[in-house]
């Protein structure tokens, strides 16, 4: 869900602006659920771009502030969201964590780095939504350990249909800054593309798990 569509317009803007949307409509981008994609959005640049940086740090704080209030902690999913997720715990004067993937298999064995103990309640910061199954992999380990989920802010997500039901069967409340819709609308307008590369991307999101397959 989106809270604030100014912000939606604003973060898509500055996502074409610093040439995080790579589009490949050829060879296409392989994802991490396995889907191939025209399109790939890597919000990772975002840390390159302290202007940039600095607006989502301050906009997801803030969001997170409106929603939520305050939680004990600020957890990030790794890898995308390590560095927005600190940055926004450090904005919000909170303690931050991380959830891997799965828990390593060395070392103390964690999937979840950093302090949390039992009963806490967690905001979850994702960099991007696309079927949900990485950021809802970090909830279950956070609620495996017995922490409470308060909900989930990302930068963007593509609103798949596949997504809104996996947050649906996990409980689990979304809000993103942006999303696929606002990115169109603004790419458009600002020329990132044109009217062929609008409507093919377009076409391609509503069948995205059998594209190029
Ligand atoms: O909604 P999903 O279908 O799970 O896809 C989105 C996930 O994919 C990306 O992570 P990736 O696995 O590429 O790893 P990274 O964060 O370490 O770059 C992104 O950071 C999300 O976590
Ligand atoms: O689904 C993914 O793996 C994915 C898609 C995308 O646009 N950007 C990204 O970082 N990951």
């Amino acid at each position: 869900m989106i809270l604030d569509k100014e912000t939606a317009r604003k973060t898509a803007e500055l996502l074409l602006q610093i040439k995080a949307i790579k589009l490949d409509a050829q060879q296409g981008f392989k994802w991490a659920s396995g889907w191939n994609s025209p399109i790939y959005c890597d919000n990772r640049i975002i840390l390159s771009y302290p202007p940039i940086r600095n607006f989502v740090r301050e906009h997801m704080a803030r969001q997170v502030e409106q929603l939520y209030g305050k939680a004990d902690v600020i957890a990030g999913v790794a890898t995308g969201a390590i560095g927005i997720g600190m940055l926004v715990a450090e904005y919000l004067s909170l303690p931050f964590a991380y959830v891997r993937p799965e828990a390593k298999s060395h070392g103390r064995q964690n999937q979840i780095e950093g302090k949390v103990e039992e009963g806490q309640t967690v905001v979850v910061i994702e960099d991007l939504i696309s079927t949900g199954n990485s950021s809802l992999n970090a909830v279950k380990a956070l609620q495996d350990a017995n922490l409470q989920i308060k909900g989930m802010l990302a930068i963007f997500s593509y609103g798949f249909d596949t997504a809104d039901q996996n947050f649906k069967d996990a409980n689990i409340e979304l809000h993103t800054l942006s999303n696929y819709e606002y990115l169109l609308e603004v790419a458009l307008k600002t020329n990132y593309i044109n009217q062929t590369e609008s409507e093919l991307l377009k076409s391609w999101r509503n069948d995205p798990a059998n594209w190029k397959k």
